[in-house]
């Protein structure tokens, strides 16, 4: 497969002096559409900032990183903005669901960004939401949280799923949910998964590792076998 992203000696430092950290120290990789990729690493080694560039939220100090052929370092805020748009969806840990919305009225902000998408009703019998369209974020579980965020991620297609801890709020059952959904979504829209985790147990599914320590790429790895969620070990 034709890699989607690629990032190429990026450094990324935040504040000055004594204060400064160097969060990210020449990091260089690549990602191949439709692969499901697991960012690893200790608390502070990068991951989210990497995350975060990969995604257009954060721009590189140093270093360049591309979407197909185009340097998304040399765009502009506005052209930025428009990547972020049209390909890409974002899932945290927290959820980020809109407190006094229903869970269609919070689907359906991820639409309105674009015109064409998916069908509200389909994706939310999809995610085992059907039901739940009138309830407000406080009326659902964790899990059902989770699976709205992802149905909001997902109702524009992006080509491009950026993963922020998605699982670490939710139990194992809830988790392999989220992962299976996941899953069907890559089969379905061709759709590439980037996964910030501490879970070890989610790397097992990996087409792909990236292990950073201390900003640096410590370790990349492409297991030959990535297992099915169903066939992994919780721990
Ligand atoms: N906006 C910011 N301002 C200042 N420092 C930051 C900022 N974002 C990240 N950092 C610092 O950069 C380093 C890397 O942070 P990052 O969040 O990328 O790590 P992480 O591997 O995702 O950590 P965790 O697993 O704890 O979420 C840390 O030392 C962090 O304190």
């Amino acid at each position: 497969m034709a890699e989607i992203l690629r990032v190429n000696q990026a450094s990324k430092a935040f504040g000055e002096n004594e204060g400064r950290t160097l969060a990210l120290n020449g990091v260089s990789a690549g990602i191949r559409q439709n692969d499901f990729v697991v960012i690893l690493g200790p608390s502070g080694s990068g991951k989210s900032t990497l995350l975060h560039l990969l995604s257009g939220l954060e721009r590189a100090d140093t270093g360049d990183i591309f979407f197909r052929e185009n340097n998304l370092s040399r765009y502009n805020d506005r052209q930025l903005r428009h990547f972020r748009r049209l390909h890409t969806g974002f899932i945290f840990q927290e959820y980020h669901l809109i407190p006094n919305l229903t869970m269609r009225e919070n689907i359906e902000l991820g639409r309105y960004l674009q015109k064409d998408g998916l069908d509200i009703g389909e994706l939310a019998d999809e995610l085992n939401l059907g039901g739940l369209e009138g309830r407000f974020p406080h009326e659902l579980s964790g899990g059902q949280k989770q699976r709205v965020a992802i149905a909001r991620a997902l109702i524009k297609k992006p080509d491009i799923l950026f993963c922020d801890e998605a699982t670490g709020a939710l139990d194992e059952e809830n988790s392999k949910q989220v992962l299976r959904i996941l899953q069907r979504a890559r089969r379905k829209y061709g759709l590439t998964v980037v996964f910030v985790t501490h879970n070890l147990a989610i790397a097992q599914m990996a087409d792909q590792i990236v292990k950073l320590n201390s900003g640096r790429l410590s370790e990349e790895i492409r297991p030959t076998k990535p297992l099915d969620v169903d066939n992994i070990d919780w721990g």
